[in-house]
């Protein structure tokens, strides 16, 4: 579903910055897999995701989704089938808007036409998507975003970046501003929403119990290379103490490898 091959991303080329973030990256994801990212800081984690979703510049390679090449495709364009969610709860949502009208935005996303009125028909829907929450929002379709915390704040976007089923489903350190319960709930949300759509996703997390306990597959990142990929068999089995001592190994283990 995801064909990545050789790709490579340069910030600042022929300047004395010059960064070789993504190089020579090459990945294939099934449908439906579930896949978490784990690298220390620079390992290029973000800048894959940015190269996925058209946000930063494709330097050589090719990125192929659903047999259609997005390698130079407009990142507008892309974000209609890929739904990204970052560590800030702030972005994702217009805080001046209300939740209903927030839910409506992206109930749009991926149609031609341009904004109709709301109609019971969505109102119903959104109701409905909201009780699946179970976070408490279904009755409070009025309220204005930006009064929300910030956990309810992610969740929101969550089903937003999900209410109209995406290709790919882009997680960047999602619960990393979140306090320890919201986290988990927020978390757990995510690999309901992402197994009961069967959405291909890749999550980035600094969290290494998080990395073993979601997913089916871990990609371990430095200098802008995948240097393991843990298959879901060898996932089963490991340990959180395994994947750090793995981790540990290559070099890769710094003060945000984050233990519990
Ligand atoms: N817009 C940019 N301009 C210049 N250099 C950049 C830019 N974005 C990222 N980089 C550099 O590219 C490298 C990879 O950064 P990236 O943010 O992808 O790492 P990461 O693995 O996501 O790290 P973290 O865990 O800290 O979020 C780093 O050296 C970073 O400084």
């Amino acid at each position: 579903m995801l064909n990545i091959k050789d790709l490579t991303v340069v910030f600042n080329e022929g300047t004395v910055n010059e960064k070789k973030a993504i190089d020579h990256l090459s990945l294939h994801l099934e449908p439906g897999d579930f896949v978490t990212i784990i690298g220390s800081n620079g390992a290029g984690k973000s800048t894959l995701f940015g190269a996925i979703s058209g946000a930063v510049e494709t330097k050589e390679g090719t990125i192929v989704l659903d047999d259609k090449d997005i390698t130079h495709e407009k990142e507008y364009v892309r974000s209609r089938t890929i739904g990204r969610l970052f560590q800030d709860p702030l972005r994702g949502t217009a805080p001046s808007m209300t939740i209903e009208e927030n839910l409506s935005l992206a109930y749009q996303r991926g149609k031609h036409f341009s904004l109709t009125p709301f109609t019971h028909k969505h109102h119903d829907v959104f109701v409905n998507a909201l009780k699946d929450l179970d976070i408490g929002l279904e009755d409070r379709l009025t309220t204005k975003v930006g009064t929300l915390s910030g956990g309810q704040r992610q969740a929101l976007t969550l089903l937003m970046a999900t209410l109209v089923k995406p290709q790919l489903l882009l997680l960047d350190e999602h619960t990393a501003a979140l306090d320890p319960a919201t986290s988990i709930k927020v978390m757990k949300l995510s690999e309901r929403i992402a197994k009961e759509h069967h959405i291909t996703t890749m999550m980035i997390t600094h969290d290494m119990e998080d990395a073993l306990k979601y997913g089916n597959r871990i990609l371990m990142m430095k200098d802008g290379k995948i240097i393991a990929d843990i298959d879901e068999e060898t996932k089963k089995k490991m340990t959180v103490e395994e994947l750090v001592r793995k981790f540990t190994e290559t070099g890769e283990a710094n003060d945000r490898v984050l233990l519990h």
